[in-house]
């Protein structure tokens, strides 16, 4: 049991399904939707119902685990792990760049690629190591956060990016989780949010969540934050990840490398918090797919109001790479990790 509360739960298993909270609609806490349809789930991770790298990655295991057992009258082995392949091969096309969901369910080929004596026995290792992955998450969440407050001082004041929050991952968060946990061991910090054009993740995510514990909040327009930096008004900045290179590369939300060089240019720290599942051992930076959105959502806010010529031509990347030069540390379930990001990313890996 955590001595943290945890406000929400944005990915969870119940009886058999997967239940997350569609972060596309408000109320948040109020929205569940249910599916024990790994095409369903696959669906709601394109669409962004579930989003935030580790939350994807919970999402996809989890929606394996279910497709295990829906197909509750297969004879043989064989035909089980076939069907779960194919659901596996499915969610790996869903996002191209947030690293966690690759990890997720290479963990789960692996419980596939194991001989097993009956289909029992092998539904059975896949909803247990699918839970390991949902259960691991929300702790080593929890973990990020206790590392990572230790970097925070009463008084701060803090810039956030996108959400790395409770709705980014199963539950607490990666870079809100740092800012909770310091919140909670009794230090008076202030958190600036940045809106996060075009999906708004800042202004209707992270905004919500830290306003529901009370925790102080300023919303910022994306292009502000040069202004603010300028003017004193923020001494630190942390943010997630959706992959993490050897070379400590980052790559995170659309707009996380402005704010690194504004930072850098301002002496501010740059802090990237992030699970170990988040590093990529094996790519290097010319490997690495942006993905490239629905031009309609810059087009569009949220879907709706139409804020250009509908015909426009449009740029929507959806991450961008921020160099290690420009990182501060890097703070994992592991510790917090230090330049030279590759000898150290390494150690802390044990590669
Ligand atoms: C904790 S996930 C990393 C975040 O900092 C951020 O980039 C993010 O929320 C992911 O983007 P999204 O496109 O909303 O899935």
């Amino acid at each position: 049991m955590s001595k943290y509360p945890l406000i929400v739960r944005a990915v969870e298993w119940v009886d058999g399904k997967v239940r997350w909270i569609n972060t596309n609609l408000l109320p948040y806490e109020e929205l569940y939707e249910e599916s024990q349809d790994h095409e369903r789930i696959a669906r709601a991770i394109e669409s962004m119902e579930i989003r935030g790298a580790p939350a994807i990655g919970v999402a996809a295991a989890l929606a394996i685990a279910a497709t295990a057992l829906k197909f509750s009258n297969i004879n043989s082995v064989d035909e089980l792990k076939d069907i779960i392949s194919k659901a596996i091969e499915r969610l790996r096309r869903t996002r191209p760049t947030a690293f966690n969901l690759f990890w997720a369910l290479n963990r789960i080929s692996n419980v596939l690629s194991r001989n097993y004596s009956s289909v029992e026995a092998l539904r059975k290792a896949i909803v247990d190591e699918a839970l390991s992955i949902y259960h691991e998450d929300i702790e080593t969440n929890i973990k990020i956060g206790e590392i990572g407050e230790k970097l925070i001082d009463d008084g701060d004041t803090i810039l956030t990016h996108c959400n790395a929050g409770a709705l980014a991952t199963a539950a607490f968060g990666t870079a809100l989780g740092v800012i909770r946990a310091a919140w909670y061991n009794g230090k008076k910090i202030k958190v600036i949010a940045t809106e996060t054009r075009p999906v708004l993740q800042g202004a209707r995510l992270t905004v919500w969540e830290l306003k529901k514990e009370g925790i102080p909040v300023t919303l910022v327009t994306d292009n502000m934050v040069g202004y603010i930096m300028y003017k004193g008004l923020v001494n630190k900045v942390i943010v997630g990840a959706d992959r993490i290179l050897l070379d400590g590369f980052v790559i995170n939300k659309i707009g996380t490398y402005s704010i690194a060089i504004i930072a850098k240019r301002h002496g501010v720290p740059f802090y990237v918090a992030a699970p170990t599942s988040t590093i990529d051992p094996v790519s290097s930076i010319n490997d690495i797919v942006i993905e490239e959105r629905n031009a309609n959502e810059v087009r569009y806010i949220m879907n709706k109001m139409l804020i250009t010529m509908p015909d426009v031509d449009v740029l929507n990347p959806a991450f961008d790479v921020t160099p290690p030069e420009l990182v501060t540390s890097i703070i994992t379930e592991k510790g917090i990790i230090e330049p030279p990001f590759r000898e150290n990313i390494m150690k802390i890996l044990s590669l």
